[in-house]
């Protein structure tokens, strides 16, 4: 990656959009709004070593809705971008052009450029937590358990997969059941955090998934098997991982009969695979935490300990911090510290104007939510700061 970025902090071109032109190494990030048909963000990539001519360009992640412009910086591996009147918990967005994430996907798509989206999320919020175990352990019993006694605290991750929904399985609330060639292209696509085949038939968690449930404010929960547990570690989303294993292979056998929801078939296939994903979530390393799912009762308990919700008091709520952007602002970088300076009008410049945002801590990213920014507002004048619009670098 080439050292000193220029960047042009919004300008507007001839055309009539807004950009940002950005340039990293030989690249330049041209990241526009456009109305040719509807508003949209666009990125286009022109290369200086073929002038002229634009560079094949892939887009993942969900990207920002248009807004009334943007500012850009560029950090190591990723442009940050600032959305101007755009609502305080949507105007921090991230392209990332160099991470590990986009980097394994331009392996993927040989001879194309990508570049992934990833929304920036204030503060830390609480690592997801990824449950897997053989089928008929429990998992579904004690994670509805855990969402019935918190349910403003937890949120499902609804899962995709081509299996046939049983009795009182619902579309949209325990899978999202969907067409395996629909799947695939999806997953081609890549709208998908992680994929597996398990007995026989896909399943997914989709970006999307996990990102509904963080912008409900709410800790996510991902009831996956072991090798989607592997998919996820290898990944951007930090997780707990945590494994429910049976106190015996015939217990396992009388949950899954008792529960009458497969066929003889599928009950002898799912205990054939039960062995092997015993083997691996017990001895892989993937998992932080082993749960025997003996007693119920007791296993619930060491799960809400694991999750420090033993003894556990509810808080009172507190206002999310939340970042609020001037309309018109210059932005500047020293070090891991952004400075948003506000250039509008008197009015914004009697009260704290100017934003320093903390970029040291960055965790997670695309697929998914880059978490782990931090900010105060800070008055200026009384900070002795001289608020000179410094252009960024
Ligand atoms: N990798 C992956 N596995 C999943 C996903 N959703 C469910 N699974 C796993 O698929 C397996 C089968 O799930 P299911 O058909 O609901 O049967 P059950 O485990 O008997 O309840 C279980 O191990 C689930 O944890 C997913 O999105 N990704
Ligand atoms: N500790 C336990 N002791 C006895 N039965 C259990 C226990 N935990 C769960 N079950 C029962 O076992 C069956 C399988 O549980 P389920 O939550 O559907 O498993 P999974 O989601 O892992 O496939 C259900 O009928 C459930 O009521």
């Amino acid at each position: 990656m080439g050292e000193a970025p220029i960047i042009i902090d919004d300008f507007e071109s001839k055309s009539g959009t807004l950009e940002t032109v950005t340039i990293i190494g030989d690249k330049k990030y041209v990241i526009g709004e456009t109305a040719a048909e509807s508003f949209y963000v666009k990125v286009q990539i022109l290369d200086n070593n073929c002038p002229g001519e634009w560079v094949n360009v892939v887009e993942l992640g969900t990207k920002p809705i248009s807004c009334n412009g943007h500012s850009a910086v560029v950090l190591k591996d990723r442009i940050l971008i600032f959305r101007k009147d755009s609502n305080p918990d949507d105007c921090i967005w991230f392209l990332e052009v160099d991470t590990t994430f986009v980097r394994e996907q331009q392996k993927k798509n040989l001879g194309t450029e990508v570049v992934a989206w990833s929304k920036g999320v204030i503060g830390n919020a609480e690592k997801p937590v990824v449950i897997s175990g053989p089928s008929g352990v429990g998992k579904g019993t004690l994670i509805s358990m855990l969402m019935k006694e918190f349910p403003s605290m937890f949120g499902f991750s609804v899962s995709h997969t081509t299996r046939a929904p049983r009795g009182m399985e619902k579309d949209g609330v325990h899978y999202h059941f969907t067409e395996k060639n629909v799947m695939e292209k999806e997953i081609k696509d890549g709208k998908f955090l992680e994929f597996a085949s398990v007995h026989e038939n896909l399943y997914g968690t989709s970006v999307e998934g996990v990102e509904l449930v963080s912008d409900a404010g709410k800790r996510c929960i991902l009831d996956i098997d072991v090798q989607g547990a592997r998919s996820v570690r290898a990944s951007a989303l930090e997780a707990m991982f945590i494994f429910i294993c049976p106190p015996s292979m015939d217990e396992l056998e009388k949950r899954l009969r008792d529960r009458g929801t497969e066929t003889e078939e599928q009950v002898l296939k799912r205990l054939r695979n039960a062995q092997a994903e015993i083997e691996q979530g017990t001895s892989s390393g993937i998992f932080d935490h082993i749960l025997y799912n003996d007693n119920l009762k007791e296993c619930y308990e060491n799960l809400k300990k694991l999750l420090g919700l033993d003894g556990y008091v509810t808080p009172p709520k507190s206002a999310p911090k939340e970042i609020d952007l001037p309309r018109d602002h210059s932005v500047s970088k020293i070090d891991d510290k952004i400075i948003i300076n506000s250039t509008s009008s008197i009015l914004e410049k009697e009260s704290k104007n100017l934003i320093m945002l903390d970029v040291s801590s960055l965790k997670g990213g695309a697929p998914g939510r880059t978490r782990g920014l931090n900010f105060e507002a800070i008055d200026s004048f009384s900070e002795g700061f001289n608020g000179s619009g410094n252009e960024p670098n």
